[in-house]
């Protein structure tokens, strides 16, 4: 099968490298386009990019020019499939710019995740909302459209949540996190702020965690999304972990639930199985009965950082329930997430095709 030509906005930042990563040996699309802010615009990848990852950056992608971020300036050669990874201002500003030109813009960024008509999407979880894009009014007048992967703390926690709402329905829950610097970008968090440190301070994240778990694990009505009802509540912290957010959990059940229930629940949680997305994991949620698990060191490149990990489940003297969850903040959480919800739009045939 010939791979479809793919575009990625801010390719040097920390996700756009892990596009640059994830898609170099993808079997369905092929990176034919970068762009990044004035300051890289003209030159080569190698220059423009700082590469923090440890696979090499690859050959082909490295002498690719940086194109400027408009639709405009990439004219006949602008991909219709466009990955972005911009900062939320901007991004409220350029993505919109490029639906109007045609293109699917699968984003990262939290700019439209709460818009009424952009489906904020995992797969495992409501694959179902992305319908949503049919009522997206750029879409019927040009054909491009915008869907959004969320927030990357938020990402891990619905995993572990949707086959706990699905068998039992959620009360309320509680939720402390301990995210990794890469979640800020790059450089990100100076050095003498986080190391021997942690900050209790992530700006909004606490805001978008509660706003986003009620979207994603909302009912889709035919025409919009009815957000759950459960009360969610997040402290959000940084700690000094270069990659993976860890997540201490308590949770209110609708009905009651012993453990092996529980655990059941999450063992038999397949919802793409058989379906063959090359970025899906086998096992979405993997449980660890390790008593010191999971660990972002040992578990956060598990399913090639796409699963959950899970572990210490155990009775809550609060609530009913508390354990601990891990989950790849660039991975799953940015990266991964959005070229997951590629293959299931390319899959269903909402991609936009290339002018012949
Ligand atoms: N890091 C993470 O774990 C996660 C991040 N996200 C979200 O993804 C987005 C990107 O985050 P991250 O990669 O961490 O950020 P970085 O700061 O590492 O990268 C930002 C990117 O945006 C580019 N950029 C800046 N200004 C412009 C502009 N005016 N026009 C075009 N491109 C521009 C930068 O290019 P240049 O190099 O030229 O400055 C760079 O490529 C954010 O919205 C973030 O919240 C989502 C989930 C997880
Ligand atoms: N704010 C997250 C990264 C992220 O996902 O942000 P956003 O919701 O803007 O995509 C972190 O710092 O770890």
């Amino acid at each position: 099968m010939e791979r479809r030509r793919v575009g990625i906005l801010g390719a040097t930042g920390t996700v756009g490298q892990r596009f640059v990563q994830l898609l170099e040996r993808h079997p369905w699309f092929e990176v034919a386009w970068l762009a990044a802010s004035d300051r890289s615009a003209g030159k080569t990848y190698r220059e423009a990019c700082a590469w923090k990852l440890d696979t090499p950056m690859p050959q082909r992608v490295a002498e690719m020019v940086v194109q400027p971020n408009t639709p405009a300036a990439a004219g006949g050669a602008l991909p219709k499939i466009i990955f972005a990874a911009l900062d939320t201002d901007i991004a409220r500003e350029l993505e919109p710019q490029f639906a109007a030109a045609g293109c699917a813009v699968i984003s990262n960024s939290s700019a439209f995740r709460m818009t009424a008509d952009v489906p904020l999407v995992v797969p495992e979880v409501n694959g179902d909302h992305l319908s949503l894009l049919e009522s997206q009014e750029v879409r019927r007048a040009s054909g491009g459209y915008i869907v959004t992967n969320p927030n990357c703390s938020a990402i891990g926690l619905v995993l572990a949540l949707k086959p706990l709402e699905q068998r039992f329905g959620i009360e309320s829950l509680f939720v402390s996190t301990m995210q990794a610097v890469s979640g800020a970008g790059y450089p990100g968090v100076p050095s003498l702020d986080i190391l021997g440190n942690v900050v209790p301070f992530i700006r909004n994240e606490e805001e978008k965690m509660q706003e986003e778990v009620g979207k994603l694990l909302g009912r889709y009505t035919g025409s919009a999304v009815d957000p759950l009802s459960a009360k969610v509540s997040a402290h959000c912290n940084r700690v000094a972990v270069i990659d993976g957010h860890t997540e201490c959990v308590s949770i209110k059940l609708k009905t009651p639930a012993t453990r092996d229930e529980v655990l059941e629940a999450w063992r038999s949680f397949r919802p793409l199985d058989g379906k063959q997305f090359p970025s899906a994991p086998d096992t979405p949620v993997i449980y660890t009965d390790a008593p010191d698990r999971p660990q972002p060191r040992l578990d956060v490149n598990a399913g090639n950082g796409m699963s959950t990990t899970v572990g210490r489940l155990r009775p809550c003297t609060l609530l009913d329930w508390k354990f601990v969850l891990l989950s790849h903040n660039t991975l799953r959480g940015a990266a991964g997430a959005a070229v997951l919800n590629a293959e299931v739009l390319a899959r269903s045939g909402k991609l936009p095709k290339d002018a012949a």
